[in-house]
């Protein structure tokens, strides 16, 4: 075997055919050697795409197999499949055993793998914070990260430690209250609304020890270190399959070993001076809240609810009354209809950082102390829109999913810090269609009359004279204590004490303590058991929860967060 300071080089066989192997630099690579001693084919892995080195003949799949040979090492890394669903093809787990010489030789490889590993992955995650659904999607989160996940964090010499949630809301405090010391990551086992507890705990965790207040629409947050992954067992998945571009818990498993970092914008929902919610991906008002609305009543159809709610909703062909105000991005960096996508290294994000952090300290992680904590982000001249509106929607990234491949707003990207919002006018039902339909093929679904799309930094939302959210009111103090009272046990949620247009009872989710209830003047229904709410007044889909408020206002906030995640490859990379 040779050995000098950028090399490592020897003959070893696979089978009982013998290879060249070398190590340098960010590639171990083996080329086979035929019997004339002519070099054929040479396959090459990246070290930052091993997943581990283990002394013997090792499988673990379908089950762990080890037989210990002095002369044997198993090499696992990231496997590219050539067939993908969509625009990137699955990662799976590729497996190569070696035989060397001798042990010497074979113990020499060991050490020069692992020390290769140590230097250019430094980023990977060694102890994780996991916590399980066991109800999300179709239910197997359990058997998915016993099956699928744990084996393969074994295998990479990640400790984890697993919590299986028993209520709504408990991912989210135990990030917001326990002590995360050791943890390098925090990972979900569910679908959106699983993500969004972490994402919740993760940055009011941030904000908590960096003393800034969330509540305040003009404060520059502090971004958030503590990555957080997705493994995808929830309905829609709608963050997992637009941050990675397939939505496989053994492809997201894999993105988290290697410890892939992807920066990702998260949209600040206020009313009045309260933070309501974070989201990523939608806040959806009309179409989207009544369909999650009415998904609600249908959840033990699993993620078929979805489709039959959207029928339901479809078929009521309701529009609503609306004032919307945005402040428009710099249009000379991106344009939604620009026909980009934003794949994996996508220059528009990398150049962002600059322009999002220009006060960005590297070597302390914090802001410099003699600069404004309040952004110049709300700075610049509003636009107003007024009308009737099948849906508002808002994302901040494509939102792309199984049911949209392309997604909401096809050319967004994950981390411009700008969001994309959709006007969708009043149109009749053969006109809606057309436009939802698009969403599944290629055609262009902005290419419409009554559709307008802009590429956005903040958004207010407002009802028109007549139809305004009124604050709370002494008699519905009543109703806020009582959803208060059910927050530590979420069975009691369904319960006609709720009588505002808050909905999260009939989920069994609950609401942050610090969020008031607010009412709507009442001349209608929504739930048909005990909710009321006037028909010309719809719900807003954030991330899958329904908000208790109309009246919002949005700030994105650029880069908040960062995830186990690169992107989506573009499978011609592959
Ligand atoms: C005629 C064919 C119509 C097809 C319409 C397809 C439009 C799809 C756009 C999807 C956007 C999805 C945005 C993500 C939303 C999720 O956060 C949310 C919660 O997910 P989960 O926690 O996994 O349950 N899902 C939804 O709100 C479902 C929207 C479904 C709309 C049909
Ligand atoms: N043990 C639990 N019991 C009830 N609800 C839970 C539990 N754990 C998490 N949740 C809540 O369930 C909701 C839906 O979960 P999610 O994993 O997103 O599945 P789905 O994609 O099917 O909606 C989330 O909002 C989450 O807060
Ligand atoms: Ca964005």
């Amino acid at each position: 075997m040779e050995i000098d300071s950028v090399r490592v080089e020897s003959s070893l066989w696979i089978g009982n055919k013998r290879y060249r192997a070398h190590l340098s630099g960010w590639y171990f690579s083996w080329t086979e050697i035929d019997k004339r001693n002519r070099e054929k084919k040479t396959i090459s892995v990246p070290v930052s795409e091993v997943i581990g080195v283990k002394e013997g003949r090792v499988e673990i799949q379908p089950q762990k197999k080890v037989e210990d040979t002095d002369i044997d090492f198993t090499l696992f890394y990231v496997k590219r499949s050539s067939k993908g669903n969509g625009i990137r093809a699955p990662w799976s787990l590729g497996r190569t055993q070696f035989c060397c010489p001798s042990r010497a030789v074979r113990d020499q490889w060991i050490t020069q793998l692992r020390t290769a590993l140590k230097t250019h992955s430094p980023s990977r995650p060694h102890r994780l914070l996991v916590f399980i659904n066991p109800f999300g999607g179709k239910k197997r989160g359990k058997q998915i990260f016993h099956s699928l996940v744990a084996p393969l964090f074994e295998l990479a010499g990640i400790s984890s430690h697993v919590v299986v949630t028993e209520r709504a809301n408990q991912a989210r405090d135990y990030i917001l209250k326990k002590d995360l010391t050791g943890f390098d990551g925090v990972i979900c086992v569910g679908g959106d609304g699983m993500f969004s507890e972490l994402l919740h705990g993760v940055i009011g965790r941030t904000q908590q020890e960096a003393g800034v207040s969330e509540h305040d629409l003009t404060v520059m947050l502090q971004p958030c270190d503590l990555h957080i992954g997705i493994i995808p067992a929830g309905s829609t998945d709608c963050v997992c399959f637009t941050t990675i571009g397939i939505n496989d818990p053994v492809t997201s498993t894999l993105h988290i070993i290697i410890g892939d970092s992807q920066p990702l914008d998260v949209c600040s929902v206020h009313y009045q001076s309260t933070l309501v919610r974070y989201s990523v991906s939608m806040v959806g008002y009309g179409f989207y809240g009544d369909v999650l609305a009415e998904s609600e009543r249908h959840r033990w159809m699993g993620p078929l609810r979805y489709d039959y709610s959207g029928c339901m909703v479809y078929l009521g062909n309701r529009s609503y009354p609306g004032l919307v105000q945005y402040l428009p991005a710099d249009s000379h960096i991106s344009s939604p209809r620009d026909n980009t996508r934003c794949l994996s290294g996508c220059r528009v994000c990398s150049e962002s950082k600059e322009r999002l952090f220009p006060h960005f300290d590297s070597s302390s992680s914090l802001y410099s102390t003699n600069v404004s904590q309040y952004s110049s982000e709300l700075e610049g001249e509003w636009v107003t829109v007024e009308g009737r509106f099948k849906c508002v929607s808002l994302t901040c990234m494509s939102s792309s999913c199984p049911r949209s491949p392309k997604g909401l707003s096809p050319s967004a990207h994950l981390a411009d810090g700008t969001a994309d919002l959709i006007l969708v006018r009043e149109t009749n039902p053969l006109g809606f269609l057309t436009y939802l339909h698009r969403h599944t093929n290629t055609q262009d679904q902005f290419d419409l009359p009554f559709v307008e799309v802009h590429r956005v930094r903040a958004v207010r939302f407002s009802l028109p004279p007549g139809e305004e959210e009124e604050e709370e009111e002494e008699g519905d103090r009543e109703v806020q204590a009582s959803a208060e009272r059910v927050l530590d046990d979420p069975e009691k949620l369904c319960s006609s004490d709720i009588a505002g247009h808050s909905q999260q009872h009939l989920a069994g989710r609950t609401e942050r303590r610090n969020v008031t209830t607010s009412r709507v003047k009442h001349r209608g229904f929504v739930c048909g058991t005990c909710c009321t709410k006037p028909r010309s007044i719809s719900v807003w889909n954030c991330d899958g929860e329904i908000l208790p408020h109309t009246e919002i206002s949005c700030r994105i906030h650029g880069q908040l967060v960062r995830l186990f995640a690169r992107g989506i490859e573009d499978s011609t990379m592959a």
